[in-house]
């Protein structure tokens, strides 16, 4: 809620988001025998800096563990950072967090901020008063909001009766009727069904272009990130290893997907025709990359008529396989 808050005057656009070599370390206690116990730091975040201007909407990926969910974390005030400098529009989170919350909203997948045994709507009612939301604007938010994520059949509904699909669209309502200017998003088409994950990304591609809210969106599935971003930022051990358009990963990560063939028996490597070639073996089960450009079908139809085949899959490349591509271009960079 803007007009509540004092704005930063001094605050650029473009710096909306402000981080300059963030860190986050955690002390670990691990139990090792009797009375025995070592101790063990974890360098969740280590010195990320970025900018995310105003009205920008940006994917935040990386495999589990990367340190994704801590930085939203300190983006959001919960955890505070070891090092480094960290603004969101213009407020350090961890300091000022309460003033921050009225101007941001989190949505994570894998939980839920509303009250389980009450209907949607009482949930709402609740937030509506923790806010300090006024009433005009209330009922204009929740008018503007349910109609296009299909929950006016629902506000009734106890939280514990909906489907995930319609519990995920309900945290996302939950979390804009204050009118964030920013909205943290992790996982929120985790779960969901196709029909699901289209409406949840159309609300949030309307909400992004109406309201022009900053979105960070945090997600295990490309095509997210493919459907609502323009630019991407790849994170592993803490570390950001990449930040740029979707095309740009694309090219590194995009281009092989892997052919899964069980055979009758266990079988040396399979002879496939290059580029494709066998990368796994195990027992009967092998695995063939194969440029994403090509068509599987002549792949296959030359393995069927060569090797006694029982099932095959297509698999298109995950995050992971996305990452392990940028380290191979990486080290063969720093080689040459
Ligand atoms: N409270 C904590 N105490 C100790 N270590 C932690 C804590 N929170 C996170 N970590 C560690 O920090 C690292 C980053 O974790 P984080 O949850 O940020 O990863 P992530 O990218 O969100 O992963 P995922 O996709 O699995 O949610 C991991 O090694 C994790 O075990």
């Amino acid at each position: 809620m803007v007009d509540q808050d004092v704005v930063d005057e001094d605050l650029v656009d473009e710096d909306f988001i402000e981080l300059d070599r963030v860190e986050k370390v955690f002390d670990v206690r691990k139990k090792t025998g009797f009375l025995k116990r070592e101790r063990r730091q974890v360098r969740a975040v280590d010195a990320i800096s970025f900018r995310v201007a105003r009205g920008e909407m940006v994917g935040y990926i990386g495999p589990n563990g990367a340190g994704k969910s801590t930085t939203i974390k300190m983006l959001t005030g919960i955890l505070t950072p070891s090092g480094g400098r960290l603004r969101v529009a213009g407020i350090d989170p961890s300091r000022e967090r309460t003033r921050l919350a009225h101007r941001i909203g989190v949505v994570f997948g894998q939980r839920t901020t509303l009250w389980w045994d009450l209907p949607l709507i009482d949930s709402y009612r609740l937030m509506h008063r923790m806010y300090r939301i006024p009433d005009a604007r209330y009922r204009a938010n929740l008018g503007r909001l349910v109609e296009p994520l299909e929950l006016g059949d629902l506000l009734d509904v106890p939280v514990r009766q909906l489907s995930l699909g319609q519990r995920m669209r309900g945290d996302i309502v939950a979390a804009l009727l204050h009118d964030p200017e920013v909205l943290y998003l992790d996982e929120p088409t985790i779960g969901l069904d196709v029909v699901s994950k289209a409406k949840v990304r159309e609300s949030l591609r309307e909400l992004n272009a109406e309201r022009g809210t900053t979105v960070l969106l945090t997600t295990h599935d490309l095509q997210d990130i493919e459907q609502l971003c323009s630019r991407v930022m790849v994170i592993d051990h803490g570390r950001l290893m990449y930040d740029g358009p979707l095309t740009g990963l694309h090219e590194v990560g995009q281009s092989e997907r892997t052919l899964v063939v069980d055979l009758e028996r266990e079988l040396p490597p399979i002879e496939a025709p290059a580029p494709a070639r066998v990368v796994r073996v195990e027992g009967p089960r092998q695995w063939l990359a194969f440029p994403a450009s090509e068509s599987a079908a002549l792949l296959v139809a030359r393995i069927a008529a060569e090797y006694p085949l029982v099932d095959l899959s297509v698999r298109e490349p995950d995050i992971e396989a996305v990452i392990a591509k940028m380290y191979v271009e990486q080290a063969g960079k720093a080689v040459s």
